[in-house]
């Protein structure tokens, strides 16, 4: 999708335990691509991977998503810690079927929320691999559960059966869109997380120097 025009860039990571299906949920949003059957399986990721699209809110500008597929792998920590700082949206995704990466669904928060500044990140929390019903361990209750504690949205997605993908990145845009309009989030100089690429259009004949009671705009 093309980013022309668009007013925003919202600097958005994907977290969580390794294989639980970061990338796949990524490419899958960014190339609308076919079934995971029809692909190369993913690689594991080294450090942090960029991906772009870009998204028309509803009731809302058009922005441009950069979004940052993080190594789940302990080895990177390091690497992936650096990028918190500058990201106004995280995707905390655990695998259905892999309880111990729901259990580390806290730390994962307490992670970003102790490298954070002033300004507020908003979160959502994906259960990921819904396809796989039969070997799931974590129920929609618990994540229910957990969501709200940490205060949090949460969807349920499948890379496999495209399933709430391309939900998963509206509901989080949205709530960033709302924290900018009621000013939880403001633009800085010195932060990534948001940033303005061009300001909204003035009509031409509203910005021309007009005769009293001339324009009806
Ligand atoms: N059944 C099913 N398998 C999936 C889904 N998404 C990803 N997978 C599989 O899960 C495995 C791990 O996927 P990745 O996308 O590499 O996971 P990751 O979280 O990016 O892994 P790291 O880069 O190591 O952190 C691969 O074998 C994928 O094919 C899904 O929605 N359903």
């Amino acid at each position: 999708m093309e980013t022309w025009g668009c007013r925003y860039q919202f600097r958005i990571a994907l977290l969580g335990e390794a294989a639980v299906g970061k990338t796949s949920l990524l490419r899958r949003y960014v190339a609308g691509a076919p079934g995971l059957e029809t692909e190369s399986e993913p690689e594991p990721t080294v450090g942090v991977e960029f991906y772009s699209r870009a998204l028309q809110l509803t009731a809302g500008p058009r922005v441009k998503l950069q979004l940052w597929d993080t190594a789940g792998q302990e080895r990177f920590r390091c690497i992936t810690r650096s990028f918190y700082r500058n990201v106004v949206g995280v995707l905390l995704v655990f695998d259905v079927t892999n309880r111990k990466s729901f259990e580390h669904i806290p730390d994962w928060h307490q992670e970003v929320m102790s490298t954070q500044g002033p300004n507020k990140v908003i979160f959502l929390l994906v259960g990921h691999k819904s396809d796989l019903q039969s070997t799931r361990c974590v129920s929609t209750q618990e994540e229910e559960e957990l969501a709200a504690s940490l205060g949090m949205a949460f969807v349920e997605t499948s890379a496999k059966n495209n399933c709430n993908v391309a939900l998963a990145f509206d509901v989080l845009t949205t709530g960033i869109q709302q924290a900018l309009q009621q000013g939880d989030i403001k633009l800085e100089e010195d932060w990534g997380g948001v940033r303005l690429i061009h300001r909204a259009q003035i009509p031409r004949s509203c910005s021309r120097k007009q005769h009293p009671g001339s324009c009806q705009c």
